[in-house]
């Protein structure tokens, strides 16, 4: 028996969706929403329709048949800490991520969206590895301040697949590795994964700076230009996630726009390149030290890992540290197919969602 699965990859500024019968992709599109295009919508999930609509529509448009479909699978978004694997779409789970999710995030749409598409074909919706995935332990939780706890916030589904990989191409066991990924794309985050667990993890504002994110800022400057710049929570915010890093500093989040600037003997445009590199290069040797620096192998994933350039800058300052294995692009869209199509199988068991209050978000904001 085979399974035909629809896979839903909600981004910032497209909404992915490909169709996999068993473990093979055999269609796939990218839906792009321009920023114009969302800029009438007030909010995320006001964009919900328009991004259902058009599913619906590329998917009549390229006569692909639903109907002997198996599943939905889509991105999980911001729940609060989770555990690794996947989840039946349920009631609890769209109200939490529509009324009261960790963050805001376009992930935050792959369940509904998964969902709308399922109900209508009576087949279930999942969503598999959501961001918020977390496995940590408890020493690597602790903070300074007891109101702030740490929590697992990270390119769960890409980095998984990597690691998944590396162990399947190297004949090893990936419950039996030490493995630190860093996804290296718009935002970049870096975790470690211990014997099948993913027991730390650098979140996009713990770390490196990227292209479109601020990362880790010294707390005190950070509170007093929150403090005194009269903008409002959501503005700041936006200047954390989406206008800070390389994109604060070059007005631009290409880093191939950057290289050909570095060429051209732009020397800023170096010292940020090589800050951010050196910046990713940090966030692994702390992961390191989280295992005594046991660590089997380093992955590089994302776009920027196509950068031989960069990822070479990352290289020379940790390969001290382990072997560093570069795997490019990123794999969500058969990361979430391959979930759903375990359950389906009886492999992997979904796990059931039950609605949880948010406790990881700054208390102070929520009260
Ligand atoms: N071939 C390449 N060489 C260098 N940088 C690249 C390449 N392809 C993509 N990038 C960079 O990767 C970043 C986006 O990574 P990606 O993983 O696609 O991001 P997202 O987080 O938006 O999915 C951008 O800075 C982009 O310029
Ligand atoms: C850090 C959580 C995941 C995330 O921010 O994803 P994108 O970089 O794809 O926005």
């Amino acid at each position: 028996m085979s399974y035909k699965i629809l896979a839903i990859n909600p981004g910032s500024t497209s909404t992915k969706i490909a169709v996999y019968e068993d473990e093979q992709e055999v269609w796939s599109r990218s839906i792009s929403h321009s920023t114009e295009e969302l800029l009438n919508y007030p909010t995320l999930f006001d964009q919900l329709m328009m991004r259902y609509e058009k599913i619906i529509d590329t998917i009549t448009y390229h006569d692909i048949p639903l109907t002997d479909l198996s599943a939905v699978v889509g991105r999980g978004g911001m729940l609060p800490p989770v555990q690794a694997g996947t989840y039946l779409v349920n009631k609890a789970m769209l109200e939490q991520l529509e009324f009261d999710p960790v963050g805001e995030h376009a992930s935050n749409l792959g369940a509904p969206l998964a969902y709308r598409v399922a109900e209508q074909l009576s087949i279930p919706a999942y969503i598999y590895d959501p961001v918020t995935v977390d496995e940590m332990i408890d020493i690597t939780r602790v903070t300074g301040w007891k109101i702030i706890s740490r929590f697992g916030k990270c390119h769960n589904l890409n980095m998984r697949a990597a690691a998944l990989r590396y162990a399947r191409e190297n004949g090893l066991d990936y419950n039996d590795q030490n493995l630190i990924i860093s996804h290296l794309g718009g935002g970049i985050t870096s975790s470690l994964h211990s014997k099948g667990r993913i027991i730390d993890m650098i979140s996009d504002d713990e770390g490196a700076f990227a292209p479109e994110r601020a990362g880790l800022l010294p707390g005190q400057q950070l509170v007093a230009v929150c403090a005194k710049c009269g903008k409002s929570y959501e503005e700041l915010s936006r200047m954390l996630r989406r206008t800070g890093g390389m994109l604060d500093h070059l007005g631009t989040t290409d880093l191939r726009e950057v290289e050909k600037r570095i060429a051209g003997g732009d020397e800023h445009a170096e010292l940020i390149y090589e800050a951010m590199a050196l910046n990713v290069a940090k966030d692994i040797a702390r992961l390191a030290a989280v295992v005594s620096g046991e660590v089997d192998a380093i992955i590089l994933t994302g776009g920027i890992a196509y950068s031989k350039k960069f990822t070479a800058l990352v290289t020379g300052r940790v390969k001290w540290i382990a072997p560093v294995k570069i795997f490019a692009g990123e794999n969500e869209m058969e990361s979430l197919a391959h979930g759903a199509l375990r359950v389906l199988t009886g492999e992997e068991q979904a796990h059931e969602y039950a609605a949880r209050p948010v406790v990881t978000a700054c208390p102070i904001e929520k009260e």
